[in-house]
This record gives structure tokens, C-alpha cells and sequence, in this order.
């Protein structure tokens, strides 16, 4: 397809040339900026990883994440402190319950040996009664383990069970020794009895009716074996490690569900102290195995012991897990919704800015302000930055266009430069199109120089490319070549056309008059490419050559170019030419 000048040059015609040739060969503004060196490219690429996309992706993203940990940890701590605080509180209960039941049990172990004492007063020396009074305590009510019943000197007067078989039999256990020299109702502390078991003794002293101390009798509670406080407390064991303990007033294990333990005094724990000082209530503190234990504890203020009721910290945070791994898989889905969201908004911030930002690397292409146009900032900062592109954008165009029409054109008279001539003529090749040129050259413009001064010969020479460009037509194309040497591309136009408009040209040039210097003729070179036998240098260079025929044999004269093969028919063309010269000459 065949392109006029003005799209082979971007320009409109000849003398209101307003754009440059196609200056496409220039690198683009963005790449021209980086050619200098490659420390831009190297920040360049770090730069075109570190989009906007990705930093309020990234940023959005971290604070989304920070928000939704730190709402977990927040969470978390005060599921975690809430559950410690009630494990504290239900254990401080449990104890405290449990003490107030030991109290009420040893109350009531007391009152029934008080109720026996005051019967057996009367009948001390009446051995069957005293054995079927011990027999009755054990095993009316279950409380003891054995019941014992001395004389004052800790005489063994009766036992139940009767199989213990120390009858007549002398006290030593501390236990005796105490109860006989205090003479009060006492709860013993832990120790050996004379059968070798691990025990303590409920005491309660026995006087005649004037009031002489005769003895004592005594409940005992086996500690290592089966007794009411053992079923007491050791219903109430946990298998997840929670457990509780009793210690009397010497800091001396009375129960434990480890009954090697029993009968250990335990010293330094800081649980034990708050209770043997009377306090309840709870502590978080590391038991004997190194294991953080949650304890809470109450006094038996009847027996000065202390009960203290413990679970694991680990155990009673273990349903803490499974509650955040619920919370995770509950929240789930909103986390995923949220990030999607956080992603598409990243995105359609980002997006016109990318865009602009793709736009701004081809600012130089015309077709950019189209590009331009169609991009969607929906947000302000993203629309004054493409509203200040479009006005940088017609700024660029207006100053590229002026660049390319000063470096394409002749500053005096408007027409192309021989660069453009060049460019366009290159095309014509490109394209297969046959061409003509006329070479013209003002006839003695020296002289016009020197008489009328150098300002009335420019005024000839743009008055000689008006008329060119009044007798070309569209898709022709006037260049100047040098001082007063032009060109007129002719395309798809046989050297017989050529050589009419040449003439026509030749002869309305010479009837032109141009103020202060009056006429001006002009002599013209005429080639043509045939059918592309010849590259554009040739056929300029046949044209000039043809012009310096023109000037050689008189001026004012066309010249068709010929082979020297064809010098015959060049003659007769010329004589030709020379005739229709002469005819105008004496017109004029
Ligand atoms: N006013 C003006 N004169 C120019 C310009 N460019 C070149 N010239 C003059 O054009 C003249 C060309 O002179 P020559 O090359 O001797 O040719 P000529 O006098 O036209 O003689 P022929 O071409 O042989 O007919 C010189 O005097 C240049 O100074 C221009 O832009 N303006």
C-alpha cells in the first residue's frame, strides 16, 4: 500500500510541514535514560520487584497478620489467667470444703469418746464391759481403725480389736506417753504404735468421781492402711495428675496417694506454711517432682492439720489448646475472606498507578495519550497524577513535534532537509515505487545575492518553494538540497510527466515576480528510478547530473537525464526542452 509524504514523514505537506520525519529510531525516553549505566538497571530491577502491589500487600498483610496474632495472644492470656484464677478458686473451695469435713469428723470422733469416757468412769474394774465399750466405739460408727483403753499408768485394760494382744501391756508410743501426762482430749501426731503401724490417736482422759485421773481412752486412725480418713480423702483422687494432701501441725504428711510419702515432713514448700499458719486459700507453686501445681488449701483448726488440693498447671491448661485450635478452625474462613479482600483492594489500588506508570515508559509514542485515556483512576491521588500526565503528555507531543519538525525541515523556506528527503526516498525504495525527481537550481542567484542583498535573495528563494509546492501534488515532496539547489520528489510519475511539470514549473517560475529582485529563473535536472533500477542516490545523482547539463548548455532549460548508451534520444529530448525555453523566454 502506498503512503503520501505526510505519513512516510508524519507530516502534512511539503510547506506546512508542521511534524518530523519519523525519528522511531530514537530510543525511547526510558531506555535513553538508562543506557549510561548499569548501576540504574540494577536499582532499576530491585525497584520493579518491589511493587506497589506487593508493599501494601505486604503491609496490609503483616498488619493483618500482627492484629490477628496478637488477638490470639491476647486471647489466649486471659483464657489462660481465667482458667488458672478458677482452678486456684476450685481448689481453694475443694480444700476448704473437705477441711470443714475432717473438722466435723474429728469433732464427732471426740464427742463419741467423751460420751464412752463418761460411762466408763463407774465401771473401770469391770473388764468385759470396758472390751464390749471399745468394741462399740470401732464399730458403731466406723470411725477408728482400734480403740484402746488404759489405766493411768498406760496399762492396756481392753482393746477392739481384741486380736491386738497387748493387753496388760504397757504404753510407750509417744502418742500414749502424751495423752497420759496431759491428761486433756487430744489428736496425737503421726507415729509408731506398739503393733508397728503408722497411726494418730483421738484421746480423751478418764477421771474417777472425785475427779483422780485413771487412765484414757483412745480411737486410733491408721494412716498406710484402709481408716475413715483415708476413704474421705482418697475418693476425691484425679487421674490427670490433680491430687490432694494433708499435713498436721509438724509439717508431717498425714495422707498422700503416695503412701510411701506418708509420715515424710515436708519442709520448705511455701503452701504448707500458709496453712500451718491457719490461712486458706490458693497459690500456683512447684511440687516436690519439679511440676507447677495449682494448690489450694484450708485448715482443720480442730487438729491444726492441713488440707491442700492440687492439680497441674499443664492438665488444667490442656482444654486451653483445644479451645485456640477451635478458634483457628472457626476463624478460618473469615482470615481467608479478609486476606482475599486485603489482596483484591492492593490490587485495584495498584492498578491504575501501574498502568500510569507502564504509560509514563512511552510517553514519547503518540498513541499513549489514547492509553492514557483509558485508564481508570477511581481514587484522587491516582486522577491528578493521570491529569498531570495527559498535560505532561501534550507538552512532550507539542515539543517532540516542534523537534521533529525543526530537525526535519529548512528553517528559511519551510520545505524538508535533505535528512527527510533521504527518509522519504528510502520509503519509495521500500515500498516499490517508481519515482522521478527534478533537481532545480536558481540560474545566477550570486548575482541577485549582490545586487539586491542577502534578505531579498531569501525572499526569492521561499518564493521559488511556494510555487513549488502550488504546482505539486499531494503525496510530491520539495526538499532543499543546498543554497539554492531544491528537489522535487514526484511519485508514480513517468520522466515524460516529469519532464511537462518541469517545464510548467521552469515557465511559471521565470513569469514570477518576486519583489526587489523582479524574476528568477531556474534550470532543472530530470531522473527517474525505472521501475526501481536505480537506489535513490543514483537517481539524485543522475538528476544533478542532468542539472549540470542544464547549466552547461545556457540555463533556463530542463534536462531529462540519459544514458550514454541513448545520447541520440537525450538529444532530442533536450532540443525539445530548449525549444519550449526559448518560447518562454521571449514571453517573458
Ligand atoms: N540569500 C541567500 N543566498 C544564499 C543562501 N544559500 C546560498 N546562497 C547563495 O547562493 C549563491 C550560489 O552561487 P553559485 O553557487 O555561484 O551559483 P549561481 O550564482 O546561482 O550560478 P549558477 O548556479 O551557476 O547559475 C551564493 O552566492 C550563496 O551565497 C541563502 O540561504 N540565502
Amino acid at each position: 500500500m502506498k503512503r503520501s509524504p505526510a505519513e512516510v514523514l508524519k507530516t502534512p505537506k511539503v510547506l506546512k510541514a508542521s511534524a518530523a520525519p519519523n525519528v522511531s529510531e530514537a530510543p525511547p525516553l526510558s531506555e535513553a535514560g538508562n543506557s549510561s549505566s548499569s548501576q540504574p538497571t540494577v536499582c532499576r530491577r530491585r525497584q520493579q520487584h518491589l511493587t506497589l502491589k506487593r508493599l501494601i500487600l505486604l503491609l496490609a498483610l503483616s498488619s493483618a497478620t500482627v492484629t490477628l496474632l496478637n488477638s490470639f495472644y491476647a486471647s489466649y492470656q486471659v483464657q489462660k489467667e481465667q482458667l488458672i484464677q478458677h482452678e486456684l478458686d476450685s481448689n481453694f473451695a475443694y480444700a476448704t470444703k473437705l477441711a470443714a469435713t475432717t473438722n466435723n469428723f474429728l469433732r464427732s470422733a471426740q464427742q463419741q469418746l467423751a460420751y464412752a469416757a463418761g460411762e466408763l468412769q463407774y465401771r473401770m474394774d469391770d473388764h468385759n464391759y470396758l472390751l464390749r465399750q471399745a468394741d462399740r466405739l470401732r464399730l458403731q460408727t466406723d470411725s477408728f481403725n482400734s480403740v484402746v483403753i488404759t489405766g493411768a499408768d498406760g496399762t492396756v485394760l481392753a482393746t477392739s480389736p481384741n486380736t491386738l494382744e497387748i493387753i496388760g501391756e504397757k504404753l510407750r508410743s509417744e502418742g500414749a506417753i502424751e495423752a497420759l501426762k496431759k491428761q486433756i482430749p487430744l489428736i496425737s501426731a503421726p507415729y509408731i504404735s506398739a503393733t508397728g503401724r503408722l497411726l494418730v490417736v483421738i484421746s480423751q482422759p478418764l477421771f474417777d468421781r472425785q475427779g483422780r485421773y485413771i487412765g484414757y481412752i483412745g480411737g486410733s486412725l491408721y494412716l498406710k492402711e484402709r481408716s475413715i480418713l483415708n476413704d474421705m480423702l482418697g475418693t476425691h483422687y484425679y487421674e490427670d495428675g490433680s491430687y490432694l494432701y494433708v499435713v498436721d501441725k509438724n509439717q508431717r504428711l498425714l495422707y498422700h496417694p503416695n503412701k510411701s510419702r506418708i509420715g515424710d515432713v515436708v519442709t520448705g514448700n511455701r503452701v504448707i506454711r500458709q496453712v500451718m499458719s491457719g490461712n486458706g486459700g490458693s497459690l500456683s507453686v512447684i511440687n516436690s517432682e519439679g511440676i507447677e501445681m495449682l494448690a489450694g488449701f484450708a485448715p482443720v483448726t480442730i487438729s491444726h492439720w492441713g488440707i491442700i488440693a492440687q492439680r497441674p498447671l499443664k492438665a488444667t491448661l490442656a482444654s486451653l489448646n483445644d479451645v485456640v485450635a477451635q478458634v483457628l478452625y472457626r476463624s478460618l474462613p473469615i482470615t481467608i475472606i479478609t486476606f482475599f479482600t486485603i489482596w483484591l483492594l492492593a490490587r485495584m489500588i495498584a492498578r491504575p498507578l501501574k498502568q500510569l506508570a507502564d504509560t509514563a515508559r512511552t510517553m514519547d509514542q503518540p498513541q499513549t495519550h489514547e492509553r492514557l485515556h483509558r485508564i481508570r483512576s477511581w481514587y484522587f491521588e491516582s486522577g491528578e497524577l493521570k491529569h498531570a500526565m495527559e498535560k505532561g503528555f501534550s507538552l512532550l507531543q507539542q515539543q517532540i513535534g516542534q523537534l521533529r519538525h525543526a530537525a526535519s525541515t529548512d528553517p528559511l523556506t519551510g520545505v524538508y532537509n535533505r535528512r527527510s528527503l533521504d527518509i522519504f526516498l528510502s520509503q519509495l525504495q521500500a515500498d516499490h515505487t517508481e519515482f522521478t525527481i527534478l533537481a532545480l537550481d536558481i540560474d545566477h542567484f550570486k548575482q541577485v545575492n549582490d545586487h539586491f542583498g542577502h534578505e531579498a535573495g531569501d525572499k526569492a528563494l521561499t518564493s521559488l518553494t511556494q510555487k513549488m509546492s502550488e504546482l505539486s501534488r499531494d503525496g510530491d515532496i520539495i526538499a532543499r538540497t543546498g543554497g539554492e539547489e531544491f528537489v522535487l520528489v514526484l511519485p508514480s510519475t513517468t520522466q515524460k510527466q516529469a519532464l511537462t511539470i518541469a517545464e510548467r514549473l521552469r515557465i511559471s517560475v521565470a513569469q514570477m515576480q518576486i519583489n526587489i529582485v523582479g524574476s528568477i529563473k531556474v534550470s532543472v535536472g530530470i531522473a527517474s528510478s525505472r521501475k526501481n533500477t536505480y537506489t535513490p542516490k543514483q537517481v539524485l545523482k543522475q538528476a544533478d547530473q542532468a542539472l549540470y547539463q542544464a547549466k552547461h548548455r545556457g540555463r533556463n532549460r530542463c534536462v531529462v537525464y540519459r544514458e550514454p548508451s541513448y545520447e541520440k534520444s537525450c538529444t532530442t529530448e533536450e532540443s525539445r526542452t530548449s525549444q519550449a525555453e526559448h518560447n518562454t523566454t521571449e514571453e517573458a
